[in-house]
């Protein structure tokens, strides 16, 4: 579903310094995989997701998904990521004068569905992460794990293709930590899912384990 040829990504900092964040990657994943991606801070994990989502674009290489080469063109990604990504992020970065309710549909804002055919889709999400009490509550109102969950049911209710999740349980507690793992577990019959962990005990549940060095695939 996924194949990255020979991706490399070059930041410049403002003292006009060079950093290869990526230097040629290869990796391929396919449909229904849950892959982890490790390494140590700074080896280019978080520029790899974005990359793979759309929100960042390579120097060089090429990005092949479903076997189609994608274009780095601004409106081609935003209807690329529209599709087919569901991004999930450490700090969820709900927004916090929406509702929970109003967070978890923001997504299908850009669908052509009818009020009613919104409210089902939210309830029978709310109903399976168990979110269902949590959903006239706003951000500031809801635990960490609360709030994980409901950025897990906005990243999952387009029904995405691929789920990108950057240290998804980073700030949890183990109970939590496991709640969203075994979640992730059930979600990838549907959607392949690519989790960047420092924790070897998420990392060790998901199918495969990529692990990054200095920009460059050093295990997979
Ligand atoms: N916008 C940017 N401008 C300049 N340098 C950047 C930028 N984004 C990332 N980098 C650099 O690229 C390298 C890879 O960064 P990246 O965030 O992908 O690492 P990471 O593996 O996700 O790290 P961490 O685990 O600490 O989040 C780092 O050296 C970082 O400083």
């Amino acid at each position: 579903m996924i194949k990255l040829d020979k991706i490399t990504k070059t930041y410049y900092n403002f003292r006009r310094n060079k950093k290869n964040a990526l230097e040629g990657i290869d990796l391929c994943v396919s449909e229904g995989e849950m892959v982890a991606i490790v390494g140590s801070s700074g080896a280019g994990k978080s520029t790899l997701l974005n990359i793979l989502g759309g929100i960042d674009r390579p120097n060089s290489g090429h990005y092949y998904f479903d076997n189609k080469l994608i274009e780095f063109k601004a409106h081609r990604l935003a209807h690329f990521r529209r599709n087919n990504i569901g991004f999930i992020v450490q700090d969820h970065a709900l927004i916090d004068d929406m509702t929970a309710y109003d967070n978890i549909a923001l997504p299908l804002k850009y669908r052509s569905m009818n009020k009613a055919q919104i409210e089902k889709r939210v309830m029978d999400i709310a109903y399976y992460l168990n979110i269902k009490d949590q959903l006239y509550n706003y951000p500031t109102q809801l635990s960490g794990g609360e709030c994980q969950r409901i950025a897990i049911a906005r990243a999952i209710i387009n029904k995405p293709r691929l789920i990108l999740a950057d240290e998804p349980t980073g700030s949890l507690d183990s109970q939590n930590k496991r709640n969203v793992m075994s979640i992730f577990k059930d979600i990838h019959r549907n959607s392949t899912t690519i989790i960047v962990t420092h924790d070897y005990e998420i990392a060790n549940t998901c199918h495969r384990v990529v692990e990054l060095n200095n920009g460059r695939i050093t295990k997979h």
